[in-house]
C-alpha cells in the first residue's frame, strides 16, 4: 500500500464517504501520534507539536499552511509559544475522510523535515 504521506487529497464533496470504524482503526496505525477527538458531534484528528520558542512554532504553522494550500485541504491550527495544535477534519462532510489521514501524515513529515 502507498505510504499515506505520499498520497494526494481528492476534491471534497458533500456526498464523499466518511471513514468507517474499520478504516479508522487501520488508518490510525499509520498516524499513531494523532488522537481522534469529537467536537460538537464532528470527529476530527488532533495532534500537539512542541517547539523551543514561538518563532519555530510559527515557522511550522506556515509550512503546514503551505501543504494545506497545495492539497486544497485546510486544518485548524492554534499557534502558541512553543506549541502548535493541528486539527484535521473535512468540513464538507462534517467528519473524517481519508484526506484527513493523508494530511495528518504529511503534517508529521513537515515536522521531520
Ligand atoms: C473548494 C475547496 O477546495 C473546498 O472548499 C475545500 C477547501 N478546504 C477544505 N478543507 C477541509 N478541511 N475540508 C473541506 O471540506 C475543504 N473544502
Amino acid at each position: 500500500m502507498a505510504q499515506l504521506d505520499q498520497e494526494r487529497c481528492e476534491a471534497c464533496h458533500a456526498d464523499a464517504p466518511k471513514v468507517s470504524d474499520d478504516e479508522l482503526k487501520e488508518l490510525m496505525r499509520e498516524i499513531p501520534d494523532w488522537t481522534p477527538v469529537t467536537n460538537d458531534g464532528v470527529m476530527m484528528l488532533q495532534r500537539e507539536y512542541k517547539f523551543k520558542n514561538f518563532k519555530q512554532a510559527l515557522a511550522f504553522t506556515n509550512r503546514v499552511g503551505e501543504i494545506a494550500e497545495e492539497e486544497k485541504h485546510h486544518p485548524e491550527i492554534t499557534t502558541e509559544w512553543g506549541k502548535v495544535t493541528v486539527t484535521w477534519w473535512t468540513h464538507s462532510i462534517n467528519g473524517l475522510h481519508k484526506n484527513d489521514f493523508i494530511m495528518a501524515a504529511k503534517t508529521d513529515k513537515v515536522v521531520d523535515a
